[in-house]
């Protein structure tokens, strides 16, 4: 029997990775972080000298991508870069190799391998859509621009950089431009997915939403 799956898809700053990581946690499933790896790619493609439009030259380095998810650190080609990919220049990136339809299909079987037991909580913006079609259970999580971008701004001014509201809602809008136009898997609700606006919801209220639906189809045993 397969793994049971929860996919959570949406735009940048909606909350996917805080709820995903909390719901893992809950569960004691496994999860993926699939956005990571598009992130790790361009930042991959930084120290090759590769460019970010350079899709033959990708899907070779997507293919053989040194990485290893230890805990909550991520090492990639030996060096730690768990903060290093986590900017909205890497983010911006990440988003362009993304729509390269090779480097998706190259990065698709590392993906779906996360499928263990006893289940995975899947993050992304095509997991419900594309790598794990057939999930029981599929949550498209939303939020205003607006509140995406000062979730955003408050996060990495915690962290300590020096970020501008102004710019970064200019940088959500054109990420989620392209990651929706695109040709191959845009981002959008699998048509069964639930669709959940968090733009007035706190995390906590988030959780207990989607646990609700996990009880409500008995996923977790
Ligand atoms: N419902 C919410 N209300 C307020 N802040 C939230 C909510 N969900 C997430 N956040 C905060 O917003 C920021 C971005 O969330 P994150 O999980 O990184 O989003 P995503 O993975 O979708 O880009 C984090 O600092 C997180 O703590
Ligand atoms: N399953 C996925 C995950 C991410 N991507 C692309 C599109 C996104 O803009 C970038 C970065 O994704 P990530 O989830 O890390 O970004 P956010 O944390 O939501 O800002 O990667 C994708 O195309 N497909």
């Amino acid at each position: 029997m397969n793994a049971p799956v929860i996919t959570v898809d949406g735009p940048s700053g909606s909350g996917k990775g805080t709820l995903c990581a909390l719901l893992a946690k809950q569960l004691g499933w496994n999860l993926l972080d699939s956005g990571a790896l598009y992130r790790l790619l361009a930042f991959a493609a930084g120290n090759h000298g590769i460019d970010l439009t350079n899709e033959e030259s990708l899907k070779q380095l997507a293919a053989h991508l040194d990485v290893q998810f230890i805990d909550k650190r991520i090492i990639l080609e030996g060096e730690e870069v768990t903060d290093a990919i986590r900017n909205e220049q890497i983010g911006a990136g990440a988003s362009m190799v993304a729509s390269l339809p090779a480097v998706r299909e190259a990065l698709l079987q590392r993906q779906r391998a996360f499928q263990e037991m006893p289940g995975l909580v899947a993050d992304g913006r095509d997991m419900g859509t594309v790598v794990f079609a057939d999930a029981p259970l599929k949550i498209f999580l939303t939020a205003s621009a607006e509140e995406r971008a000062r979730r955003r701004y408050l996060q990495l001014k915690a962290k300590g950089d020096d970020v501008n509201l102004a710019s970064l809602l200019d940088e959500i809008r054109a990420r989620d431009e392209r990651d929706t136009q695109r040709a191959v898997a845009p981002l959008k609700p699998a048509a069964d997915a639930i669709v959940l606006d968090s733009t007035e919801l706190s995390i906590e209220q988030v959780l207990e939403r989607i646990l609700r639906e996990v009880a409500d189809r008995d996923l977790a045993g």
